[in-house]
């Protein structure tokens, strides 16, 4: 965090960030034998059976779950964006989200609903929880993943606003730490008309409306 208003920095999660060739065989070894290392060091006997080959399913998983460093969501949003006189809000919601917390490199989540009103561009419907997952398969803050997919959809398709709500259940609260099963965290992050309390009750409604 490192602005006035203790908003993380959406920037702040590539800060630094090298790119990897995530199917380097080279990458893969090192990391697996980073991997033994630490069962080793958690008392573990790397050596029997069934963790043999666990180093290298961890190193290949990790891989998978930060991918998202890799992808760039204003080009994916820019691939299928299409003129259309749709000025009504477009809501994708229950998008299945699974990010990891940078703190403890444990998983949270949970959903994403994400809207935006057109300024006469709609983008491809599965572009959104595109977008969504290259933030989210990342070691994040459930605060700047919010902030990252309103502003990534603000800036590309440039909409008269954009509205974003995300629930998620946070594995270091349930599992270690403070263990609280239950407790959801959500948060939201809106731009333009969203900011107008019209707008946002009509979101807000439409993403907790169930379907009959
Ligand atoms: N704001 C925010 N905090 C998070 C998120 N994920 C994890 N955390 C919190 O990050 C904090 C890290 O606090 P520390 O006191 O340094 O870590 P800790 O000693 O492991 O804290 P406890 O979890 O309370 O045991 C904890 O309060 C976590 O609950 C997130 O997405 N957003
Ligand atoms: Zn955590």
């Amino acid at each position: 965090m490192n602005n006035d208003n203790n908003i993380p920095d959406r920037d702040e999660g590539t800060k630094g960030y090298q790119k990897i060739d995530r199917y380097d065989p080279e990458l893969i070894t090192n990391l697996s034998a980073s991997y033994l290392d630490v069962l080793t060091q958690i008392g573990e006997n790397p050596q029997r059976e069934g963790l043999l080959k666990t180093p290298e399913r961890i190193a290949k998983a990790m891989l998978y779950l930060t991918h998202g460093y890799d992808l760039d969501a204003k080009e994916i949003l820019n691939s299928a964006m299409f003129k259309e006189e749709y000025s009504q809000m477009v809501i994708v919601k229950d998008i299945e989200v699974y990010s990891m917390c940078e703190h403890h490199m444990l998983p949270f989540f949970g959903k994403a609903h994400v809207a935006y009103i057109p300024n006469g561009y709609v983008v491809g419907l599965s572009k959104i929880p595109r977008v969504v997952d290259v933030f989210a398969r990342r070691l994040q803050v459930q605060e700047r993943l919010t902030n990252q997919i309103r502003d990534c959809i603000q800036e590309t398709l440039n909409p008269i606003g954009v509205g974003v709500v995300v629930e998620c259940r946070h594995l270091c609260m349930s599992m270690r730490g403070v263990q609280k099963q239950n407790s959801v965290t959500t948060t939201s992050a809106f731009t333009g008309e969203f900011l107008k309390e019209k707008t946002r009750t009509e979101f807000l409604n439409l993403i907790s409306a169930k379907l009959s």
